[in-house]
């Protein structure tokens, strides 16, 4: 498949893309630009149990979208279809479609190795490996055969996950050796190791404390001017901080009495938490349930 990554960057005021008033942080709100992902009747299937039904999503290029909703309401499992994690889990199954740059990402001749190495993930917990800090960041690229100068390779990574001032001295220390926080930014440095274009964060935060959630929040907003950012998170106010845009999912009872996922409102962020227009979206964020 081929990759383009030539997008408009709808941060840089002089790429000619216009941003509308709003949103977290104080900043613009990004038009959502040329779809990197477009999710369109989209159904995740677990054994007989069909966990998310009819989801459709536009992602837009070097921005944050978030997805927020209760319990259960199949965000991570939404997230999963992105990178094709979803692949992993035995009796999954996915209906639907999801283009990646216009592209089948379900295609049979789609390498699911590929994809990640492209569409990177954090997750939850922070999960480096039993090794030093340096070959944590090392491990993607050697495996990828990446060329070039790997203490390169390793500092850049570092740099752009705010690591680097912290461990420059250590790099040969385990990672384990570090705070949370610091192993989550540890996590991110691994990923962007190895160029993916879209970083996917599955509450890359609900392990750390308030000040290195901040932090990661801040470095989420500096990696949005690279990198194609899609959370889940818990954390309304974190959402609401973040993000370009927000999809709000809730779970449902159909006839049968079977519980599913469902995406209930997609919107700038702003739009979301200010004039929603979906009376469950307005209970959720004045939290009425959930
Ligand atoms: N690996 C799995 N095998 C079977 N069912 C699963 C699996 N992962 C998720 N599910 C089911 O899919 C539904 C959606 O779960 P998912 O974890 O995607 O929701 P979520 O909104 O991310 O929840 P949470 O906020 O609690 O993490 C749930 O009913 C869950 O039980």
């Amino acid at each position: 498949m081929s990759v383009s990554n030539t997008a408009a960057n709808p941060r840089d005021p002089e790429s000619g893309v216009t941003a509308p008033d709003t949103a977290a942080k104080g900043r613009s709100t990004p038009e959502l630009g040329e779809p990197v992902f477009d999710v369109s009747g989209l159904s995740v299937v677990y054994g007989t149990n069909r966990a998310v039904r009819d989801v459709d999503l536009k992602v837009g290029p070097q921005q944050i979208t978030a997805m927020i909703g209760p319990s259960g309401c199949g965000k991570s499992t939404v997230l999963r279809t992105l990178n094709r994690m979803n692949d992993l889990i035995p009796g999954a199954r996915v209906e639907g479609k999801v283009t990646y740059h216009g592209e089948d990402l379900y295609a049979p001749e789609v390498d699911p190795i590929e994809v990640r190495r492209r569409i990177g993930m954090v997750f939850q917990k922070p999960n480096p490996f039993p090794k030093s800090i340096y070959d944590n960041v090392a491990y993607g690229p050697r495996i990828n055969g990446m060329r070039g100068n790997m203490d390169e390779i390793v500092e850049q990574s570092l740099t752009k996950a705010a690591l680097w001032d912290e461990v420059k001295d250590k790099l040969k220390d385990n990672a384990f050796a570090l705070s949370g926080g610091q192993q989550q930014r540890l996590c991110i440095a691994r990923t962007i190791a190895v160029n993916p274009e879209v970083i996917l964060m599955d509450e890359p935060c609900s392990a750390l404390d308030p000040i290195a959630t901040l932090k990661i929040e801040d470095l989420m907003y500096e990696l949005a001017s690279e990198y194609t950012i899609v959370i889940v998170t818990h954390n309304m106010q974190q959402a609401a901080r973040v993000s370009d845009r927000t999809a709000f999912f809730t779970a449902s009872v159909d006839e049968a009495g079977d519980r599913f996922g469902n995406l209930v409102e997609y919107d700038e962020t702003s739009t979301i938490f200010s004039k929603p227009s979906d009376q469950r979206t307005e209970d959720y964020i004045a939290g009425r349930f959930g």
